[in-house]
């Protein structure tokens, strides 16, 4: 299990898996055509497998359409899998062993519409205090833990308890849906895309408020974004996704400076420079990513690679360790030889 180990392991021993997917696909059939043409499988999500390590960040990257949002569906249960298990604490997500019920109060969920999270008619308070009171907490002391939790994601509780969401600024309503989602005690908080609709400034107040609840709740982050960035900033490891599958996951820093996968390298190359006088040599990514409906054979990346050799679109390569702090899905580490070619030259 050494590909297990993480930074988390420098200060408090070897970090242990909270939240296990396995073999998790997900497609969703097309509608057939009056006629009956058409159908066919959109593969959003085709066959991956990671674990979130306890007390992590683990930030999740790639292209719009890569299938970061049915992931993060498909660990909250919210749509059903067509294959794959999702494994919580050792215990099996929707079995008798861990019910929906009772996972879903260990697993909170905040989304990049703060708007639409929110039930306009009730009071913020209302809000968070409304799941307290579904998994069996008295009404009294509900509105005491809303009214807690608001002071901690920075809102008065005497300014802001009684108003209702279109009262709020973008900013303070995404602190309310951060409250609601802590109303619950989880372990664990799925947060996908949810500072990327605030302004900068707010984003970063955000982001700050997120880093000092997970340290004040002990919290595990599955954080998505878009920015890579943002997510160099908040995450401990990184999950870099294309089309479907993993290409790419480990330590923060390590995949940053020293990307294993081609794509990794040219998404990477696509950020836009903090630092203007650097630069980078990598060629970016050309061309826009291929059909989830329809994928490219062998490695899917192989049609945009650089590096691809014939034999790229002939043979899927499977996520493998290359290290004791990442895992990469790419022929030219199977061979262990620095290039596929020498695959089909060996072949
Ligand atoms: N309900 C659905 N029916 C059919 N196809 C869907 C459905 N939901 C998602 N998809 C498709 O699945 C693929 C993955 O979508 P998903 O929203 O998970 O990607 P994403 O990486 O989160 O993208 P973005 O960064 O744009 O939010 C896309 O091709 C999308 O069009």
């Amino acid at each position: 299990m050494t590909e297990l180990l993480t930074p988390l392991a420098d200060v408090g021993g070897p970090a242990q898996p909270l939240l296990t997917i396995r073999g998790l696909q997900k497609h969703f059939p097309l509608k057939k055509g009056p006629l009956g043409g058409g159908g066919g499988l959109v593969r959003a999500v085709d066959g991956i497998d990671f674990e979130v390590l306890k007390g992590e960040t683990l930030g999740v990257v790639g292209e719009s359409g890569c299938g970061k949002s049915t992931t993060a569906r498909l660990m909250m249960q919210l749509i059903a899998p067509t294959a794959g298990e999702v494994v919580f604490d050792g215990r099996v997500v929707g079995t008798r062993d861990l019910p929906l019920k009772e996972f879903r109060r260990q697993v909170q969920m905040v989304f990049q519409d703060s708007y639409a999270s929110l039930n306009p008619r009730l009071t913020i308070e209302d809000s968070i205090a409304f799941g307290p009171q579904v998994h069996g907490l008295d009404a009294r002391q509900s509105v005491a833990r809303a009214r807690d939790l608001l002071a901690r994601v920075g809102l008065e509780p005497s300014r802001f308890a009684e108003r209702y969401p279109h009262e709020l600024s973008g900013g303070q309503r995404q602190r309310v849906n951060i409250a609601r989602a802590l109303a619950l005690q989880p372990r664990m908080v799925i947060l996908d895309e949810a500072v990327s609709a605030l302004d900068k400034s707010v984003e970063a107040q955000v982001i700050n408020l997120l880093q000092d609840l997970k340290a004040e709740f002990g919290l595990t982050y599955l954080f998505i974004s878009h920015d890579l960035h943002v997510v160099r900033y908040i995450s401990d490891r990184v999950m870099v996704m294309y089309l479907g599958q993993v290409a790419e996951i480990g330590a923060a820093d390590r995949l940053y400076e020293q990307a294993a996968h081609p794509y990794t390298r040219a998404l990477l190359s696509s950020m836009p420079a903090m630092d203007p006088d650097h630069r980078t040599e990598t060629a970016p990514l050309a061309g826009d990513p291929p059909n989830p409906i329809n994928p490219p054979s062998g490695c899917r990346f192989h049609p945009r690679c650089p590096q691809a050799a014939p034999v790229c679109a002939e043979r899927a390569p499977q996520l493998r360790p290359v290290s004791p702090l990442q895992r990469v899905s790419c022929l030219i580490h199977e061979t262990g030889s620095g290039h596929p070619l020498a695959l089909t030259q060996a072949a």
